[in-house]
């Protein structure tokens, strides 16, 4: 007879989420926090803001300046980015990137589900500066490469493991995901362009009008 007690492990603790902290007061954030513009660090990579035109799916211009606002980390990540994809003639190009947290209210209020748009309750990475969508473009031209669905297209059809597209369509959605995770970013499964930025955790969110960040 075996008297040996069974072997149990302790109980683990739940995993805890980040805080959801909203920063009311823009001043009070750290100058290594604060958000620049992408064009302080790199001019290379295009801008196509489409939720400062109406070309986006609340058909709304919702910011009033076409800007790129990340953390400064954030930033510096993607311009290294930029610069490994121009050795191959390639270039990036931004849809969004820093998005106010009242604008994913706007977004939650259209389309409530976590596949495409964040919970305004926990909010979303671009609300801590530390999220980008973006696509890949032939440096010279500026040309958009062929990816699996247009910008915010939130069908199956976008998710990173769809199997229908075609062998080029897969190769070029694949490479973007590679060289962002090559500077730590994390892709998210549901849409092939958009990335979270390594540690977005540790940035609280942010509502400050894009306009009004110096
Ligand atoms: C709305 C879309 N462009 C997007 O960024 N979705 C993610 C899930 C987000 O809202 O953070
Ligand atoms: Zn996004």
């Amino acid at each position: 007879q075996n008297l040996t007690p069974p072997v149990t492990s302790p109980p683990t603790a739940p995993p805890t989420a980040p805080p959801t902290v909203v920063v009311q007061d823009y001043n009070q954030v750290p100058a290594t926090e604060k958000l620049v513009d992408i064009r302080s660090v790199n001019l290379n990579i295009r801008l196509d803001i489409r939720y400062a035109t109406t070309n986006n799916f609340l058909k709304k211009k919702i910011y009033s300046v076409p800007r790129c606002l990340l953390r400064s980390d954030v930033a510096q990540r993607l311009s290294r980015v930029q610069q490994d994809l121009e050795e191959m003639g390639l270039g990036l190009k931004v849809y969004d990137c820093y998005r106010p947290l009242s604008v994913t209210r706007q977004m939650w209020e259209i389309l409530p589900d976590t596949r495409y748009v964040a919970n305004p309750a926990k909010g979303s990475r671009h609300n801590r500066g530390a999220a980008v969508d973006l696509t890949l473009v032939d440096l010279r031209t500026g040309a958009e490469l062929e990816m699996p669905t247009a910008f915010d297209d939130f069908t199956d059809k976008a998710a990173r493991d769809y199997t229908g597209n075609a062998p080029q369509v897969r190769r070029n959605s694949d490479l973007l995901a590679v060289k962002m995770k090559q500077q730590g970013f994390i892709p998210l499964i549901t849409e092939w362009w958009h990335f979270d930025a390594p540690g977005w955790d540790k940035y609280g969110l942010l509502d400050v009008p894009l306009e009004n960040i110096r």
